[in-house]
């Protein structure tokens, strides 16, 4: 296999979708244009709508445009390499006419018999899918196979663990990656990079030095068309199972012995086994859940949740989680790590800020005042970069000390140029780089910890709503970092 070039068809189920027109058709094309894919590629979506290749070819074209916002010519070429077949994953025949489809584009598109099979489709077909794919004989080839799943990755820990058998069926744990869109992300990516790769930084990584840390994802957006799942799932389970404590055991992590896929999941799930976990009784000391209710986005007036297209009434369901994490290691002993997520926030932002520890005694500067805690910010989205903010002469007034911030932003305002995550996952895969992808035993982990909090907060209705549209989140969630001495820095 050429390294830089692989060799590979993609089959996409649920091409028809929202995943594959919004995500997967623009990071395909991004591919191809950035000279990522070789010549040899094909790309076979499926699902039941009844496409020809060329109406297929017309939606990937739309998809791939409206992502473009330039107008730029597009290489029919492009296209040529994609097709269409009319399948429902339920229905044995369909499987064997996509083998035959499939066995033709190894010959025409000389892709050395190797797919990757990916899933953006409802999870509830995951382990058939799998199952029929093996059963039928799609991954019995001369190349290799990968399987592709999109989450969510089961319900609850119960639910994953028999996803994840089914799907053990037929993929052997390197065969799967899981996605956690997060770990495509380039400040994400980059955690590593901060934190190993300076040495002004890694010495002082530890609860000598570091107060608290603190990671904020926050959307303005509400639940939207996605009623029916969210309903059933809510943050918790949407970003904190698997988008916040990815994040979380990135920054926690002890530097892997080498920068492979293995090395770095073991360190990740050490300290997944580090957290502290939660009783039914100590749940509310630790986290806080909230639900918007109306208010302002942008200026205009929006619906609470339980007015939203799909939603209960009563929704018990929270859109918004803070949390307070101890992970209980040598490193990170009694450094408090809080998380907070929500959806109808003031902002679209996920920011990490890292607050080092006041120094013991200030011997020079602004006497009898406060002097500004250090901070390590690193901006994921919509900035991208890192902000170290110091504190330096005030110029002119003595021994008076002023804030000042060091910046760094790793794409120049230009956009388009800055990988989308699915891009980087998608091509990661096609070179059999499983390193941002989520290992079972992390998926198993993770559950478990948020399971704990999610049984007790379903046996206890919340009172909700409790935070307006356009804030930041419910005023427990300010008390939660209050009661240690701390405070949210602002996004
Ligand atoms: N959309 C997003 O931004 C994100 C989505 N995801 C996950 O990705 C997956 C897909 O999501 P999304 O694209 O939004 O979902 P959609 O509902 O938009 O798409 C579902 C796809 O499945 C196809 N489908 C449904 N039933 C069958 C069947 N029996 N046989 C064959 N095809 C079928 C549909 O096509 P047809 O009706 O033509 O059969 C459609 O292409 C889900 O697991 C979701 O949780 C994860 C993160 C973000
Ligand atoms: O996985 C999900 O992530 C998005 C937020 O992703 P981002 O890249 O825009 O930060 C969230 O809206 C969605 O509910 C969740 O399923």
């Amino acid at each position: 296999m050429n390294e830089e070039n692989p060799k590979s068809i993609l089959v996409i189920f649920g091409a028809t979708g929202d995943l594959a027109n919004r995500k997967l058709f623009p990071s395909i094309y991004r591919l191809y244009k950035n000279g990522k894919l070789s010549e040899d590629f094909a790309v076979v979506g499926v699902a039941r709508r009844p496409h020809t290749n060329e109406s297929f070819r017309e939606n990937v074209e739309q998809s791939v445009k409206a992502s473009r916002p330039d107008n730029e010519e597009i290489n029919d070429g492009f296209f040529s390499h994609f097709y269409y077949q009319p399948f429902d994953v339920t229905d044995l025949a369909s499987y064997q006419e996509l083998k035959n489809l499939l066995e033709r584009l190894d010959e025409k598109h000389h892709t050395e018999e190797n797919r990757i099979f990916y899933l953006a489709m409802a999870p509830n077909f995951f382990g058939t899918i799998a199952e029929n794919l093996k059963n039928e004989g799609l991954t019995d080839t001369k190349g290799w196979s990968r399987l592709v799943i999109e989450k969510p990755f089961g319900h609850d820990y119960p639910s994953a663990k028999q996803l994840n058998e089914q799907i053990r069926q037929a993929f052997d744990e390197e065969q799967i990656y899981r996605i956690d869109h997060y770990l495509g992300k380039e400040m994400v990516q980059n955690i590593e990079v901060i934190r190993f790769a300076n040495a002004i930084f890694e010495p002082l990584w530890n609860n000598q030095y570091i107060d608290n840390i603190q990671i904020t994802s926050s959307e303005t957006l509400g639940v939207g068309e996605r009623g029916r799942y969210y309903d059933k799932s809510g943050a918790l389970r949407d970003m904190v199972q698997n988008h916040m404590l990815q994040m979380l055991a990135l920054l926690a992590m002890e530097p892997p012995i080498k920068l492979n896929p293995d090395e770095i999941r073991s360190e990740k799930i050490k300290v997944l086994r580090a957290l502290r976990t939660m009783t039914p009784d100590t749940v509310d000391d630790y986290f806080v859940r909230g639900q918007y209710g109306a208010g302002l986005n942008n200026g205009e007036q929006v619906e609470g949740y339980r007015d939203e297209t799909a939603i209960d009434s009563e929704s018990n369901t929270e859109t918004f989680v803070a949390g307070k994490l101890l992970i209980d290691n040598f490193r990170w002993a009694g450094v408090p790590f809080y998380i907070r997520t929500g959806k109808r926030m003031a902002a679209k932002a996920t920011e990490i800020v890292v607050q080092f520890k006041e120094l013991p005694m200030n011997l020079y500067f602004n006497k009898g005042k406060d002097i500004q805690p250090n901070l390590l910010v690193i901006h994921i989205h919509p900035d991208e970069g890192v902000t170290l903010h110091l504190n330096a002469e005030k110029r002119g007034v003595g021994t008076t000390s002023t804030p000042v911030k060091l910046n760094y932003y790793s794409h120049n305002g230009d956009k388009i140029n800055t990988p989308e995550a699915y891009e980087v996952l998608l091509y990661d895969c096609m070179l059999g780089d499983s390193t941002n992808f989520t290992h079972w035993d992390e998926v198993a982990l993770s559950w478990k910890f948020v399971d704990v909090i999610s049984q007790a907060w379903t046996a206890k209705k919340a009172n909700f709503p409790n935070y307006e549209s356009g804030s930041m989140g419910p005023k427990a969630a300010n008390e939660l970092l209050e009661n240690d001495g701390f405070h949210w820095w602002s996004i």
